[in-house]
């Protein structure tokens, strides 16, 4: 009778985060490493028209948001993403030189299988709006490796991707490309092998797929695929992933996941995912995603990174157990 008092929404769970000091002390130490690097936090709204996510082909769809019919007869969403609307914001303000944004806050992504999972993310984030190719990357890739000791995880990977390289490989085979995204989100060996024989793309390109589903390693793995790959964008890739890893500083914990599927479909160059040993879900991801700006008339590029604060707090907890 009385159920109200005890039962939760199943989009929701009893508390989001409990450590909130913990939380508060991560997020002053990379508020910190963010203004360091002239970043300036901006404030975004929680709600926004659905239009903004699904009419950019950003690859969200309405089921994932929490979404209302406002006053005006429109859909209005809460908060999807961070990276969209500061691309707006940037989009529609007089200056169109370089910029820096930070922001911290939540998300909300409906979960498909609810059970127990919150729907509400906590991000920190950066986006640099207009400096292009390797210096940009270089800026946000520094600063997450700065950013690193101040979260209390000890054992870090940083895993590197290329959305050029995935995209390209999408173009390779054609119509067959839902189902070879499916076989590598799910990094399934004996799919790939299926899909191959079943396709024949010739040889270089039937032994480079083939690989795809183990494809992660260290920076002899990446010199390795750039001696066997054929295909000059393909190549043109790798050799990007190559120069960013050889312009940082500390190369710690840095690997290469040739078959990262992007997670945000607007990347279009290197793409980061960050692993605590102790925590399945990334602690943050981020990368350079230069279509993004032109989709709303501006001819710039873009590139930016948060942390998952939910993931890192889980992996904190979890290291102290
Ligand atoms: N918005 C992305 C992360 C990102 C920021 N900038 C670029 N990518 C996410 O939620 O995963």
């Amino acid at each position: 009778m009385e159920e109200f008092k005890y039962l939760i929404p199943e989009e929701s769970i009893d508390a989001i985060i409990t450590n909130v000091e913990k939380l508060r002390e991560i997020e002053n130490h990379l508020r910190h490493v963010f203004s360091n690097h002239g970043y300036n936090e901006v404030l975004m709204p929680s709600f926004e028209y659905v239009d903004l996510y699904t009419k950019l082909d950003c690859g969200f769809t309405v089921d994932k948001m929490f979404q209302y019919i406002n006053h005006e007869g429109k859909n209005v969403a809460m908060r999807l993403d961070f990276t969209i609307p500061l691309a707006r914001l940037y989009a529609n303000s007089a200056n169109v030189g370089e910029a820096r944004y930070s922001y911290f806050g939540k998300v909300y992504r409906k979960e498909t299988m609810h059970k127990g999972r919150s729907s509400e993310f906590f991000q920190g984030g950066v986006e640099l709006m207009n400096k292009p190719g390797l210096q940009g990357d270089k800026e946000v890739m520094t600063m997450i490796q700065e950013s690193l000791p101040g979260i209390s995880l000890k054992n870090i990977l940083l895993e590197l991707g290329s959305a050029k390289f995935y995209n390209r490989l999408l173009e390779l085979v054609g119509n067959q490309r839902n189902e070879l995204e499916d076989i590598l989100r799910l990094r399934d060996i004996s799919e790939m092998k299926r899909f191959v024989s079943k396709n024949d793309f010739g040889d270089s390109l039937n032994q480079l797929l083939l690989s795809l589903p183990t494809c992660f390693g260290n920076i002899d793995l990446l010199h390795q695929m750039m001696k066997t790959c054929q295909d000059s964008v393909l190549l043109g890739a790798l050799q990007e992933l190559n120069d960013l890893y050889e312009s940082l500083e500390s190369k710690e914990g840095i690997i290469f996941d040739l078959g990262m599927v992007p997670t945000m479909k607007y990347y279009t160059g290197f793409m980061i995912k960050g692993y605590s040993d102790q925590s399945a879900n990334p602690i943050l991801s981020g990368g350079r995603y230069d279509d993004l700006l032109p989709r709303f008339n501006v001819e710039k590029t873009a590139v930016g990174f948060c942390f998952h604060m939910n993931h890192i707090l889980k992996a904190i907890e979890k290291e102290g157990e």
